[in-house]
């Protein structure tokens, strides 16, 4: 095994050197349609970090734009209403999974987002019954699973999850079905969640053998308080409709097919007496006091998951969950009767 191991290591790392070698990611090129628009959300410290971020974060992109011009799966669409922007993730065939195409899209997506002056709210929901599965694991195997290249994904995550929370406008997240790994860390991204009464919530990755890659434990700890936090990212059990609320992770819940109107009637009551302009002042006012040690908390987030991130252990994890995902759609899949054979008490 552990040769097996080595060998998909080798390979993932040679799969990225094209991407590490090429020239570093410049804030004035103009050729790479990704490279457009890293504000210095990330980090408050010196100029040459903001640099060596943006490369980094440039990097992780033209590996992104490699697999979509490779017809890599998946797309983030934005609606703009009069009030509300709605971002829709949108790869159902595999529960909206972020795949390489999607990164590159979600970056576009905040951008048009930041120059949207007219907008009250944003709801990010996903298509069909999932809210988003996390990293494509597909994309995942092919690209990433290399530590450096990790690293980049993690700061590029977690940046323009930075910046979609710094937007003037209320977000939430509509969670309906499974919100996993990175999905998870998405919704903690939002300034409110409401659920539907399939939302799942999980932070899978100790059972991948890694840590949060995109902002969501030092997220998650401001949402639920640190203790509770602790749990769920140990545990990796599931927040969903019976302790959402408790925990005030959650809003509210409702049925699956209203999630959407819920969420757009939720905002009106609560917000829309305000004008646009007052609702984005009062963001600004009541973020957090102290952002340096966020974003510090942050960037010490994205190492120790570059620690965790392709090492032999993860490959283990990775494929012992794929192995039990099959083991237990197979037992779906099996009829009554053969069940019962196996275990004739079980009746
Ligand atoms: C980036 C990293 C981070 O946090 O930093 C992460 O995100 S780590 C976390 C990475 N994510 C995960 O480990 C979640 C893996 N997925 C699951 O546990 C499960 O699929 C659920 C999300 C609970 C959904 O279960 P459910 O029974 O509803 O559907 P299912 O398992 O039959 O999945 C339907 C189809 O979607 C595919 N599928 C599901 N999740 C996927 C993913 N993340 N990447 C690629 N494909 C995925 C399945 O292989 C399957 O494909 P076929 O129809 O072809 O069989």
């Amino acid at each position: 095994m552990a040769t097996k191991l080595s060998l998909l290591q080798h390979l993932s790392r040679r799969s990225f050197n094209g991407i590490i070698k090429r020239a570093p990611f410049s804030s004035s090129s103009s050729s790479s349609s990704s490279s457009s628009s890293f504000s210095s959300s990330f980090s408050s410290s010196s100029s040459s970090n903001e640099q060596e971020l943006q490369r980094l974060c440039g990097e992780f992109l033209r590996g992104c734009e490699e697999d979509a011009a490779e017809g890599g799966v998946g797309s983030v669409d934005l609606l703009l209403g009069r009030e509300i922007a709605e971002i829709k993730l949108n790869n159902p065939k595999k529960r909206n999974a972020f795949s390489g195409r999607m990164f590159l899209d979600f970056e576009k997506v905040v951008t048009q987002l930041e120059s949207w002056k007219e907008g009250k709210a944003v709801i990010i929901h996903g298509a069909e019954g999932a809210f988003c599965s996390g990293g494509d694991l597909d994309f995942v195997a092919k690209s990433l699973m290399f530590p450096a290249v990790g690293y980049q994904m993690s700061l590029f995550m977690t940046h323009t999850l930075n910046r979609f929370a710094s937007l003037p406008l209320i977000s939430v997240a509509m969670v309906r079905g499974p919100a996993h790994g990175g999905g998870a860390e998405l919704a903690t991204a939002c300034d409110y969640r409401i659920f539907t009464r399939t939302a799942e919530v999980r932070f899978v990755q100790a059972r991948l053998a890694i840590t949060t890659g995109f902002g969501g434990a030092t997220r998650l700890a401001g949402i639920i308080g640190g203790k509770q936090a602790l749990k769920f990212l140990c545990s990796t059990d599931p927040i969903n409709m019976s302790n959402g609320r408790q925990l005030g992770f959650c809003e509210l819940i409702c049925k699956d097919a209203e999630g959407l109107d819920i969420t757009k009637v939720w905002l009106s009551d609560v917000f829309f007496k305000a004008p646009a302009d007052i609702i984005g002042h009062y963001k600004r006012l009541t973020r957090p006091l102290d952002t340096t040690a966020l974003r510090q908390r942050h960037l010490e987030e994205s190492e120790t998951f570059r620690e965790t991130w392709g090492t032999d252990r993860h490959f283990q994890a990775k494929a012992d969950a794929a192995a039990e995902r099959l083991r237990s759609a197979a037992g779906q899949r099996s009829p009554p009767q053969s069940k019962a054979k196996e275990n004739p008490q079980s009746s």
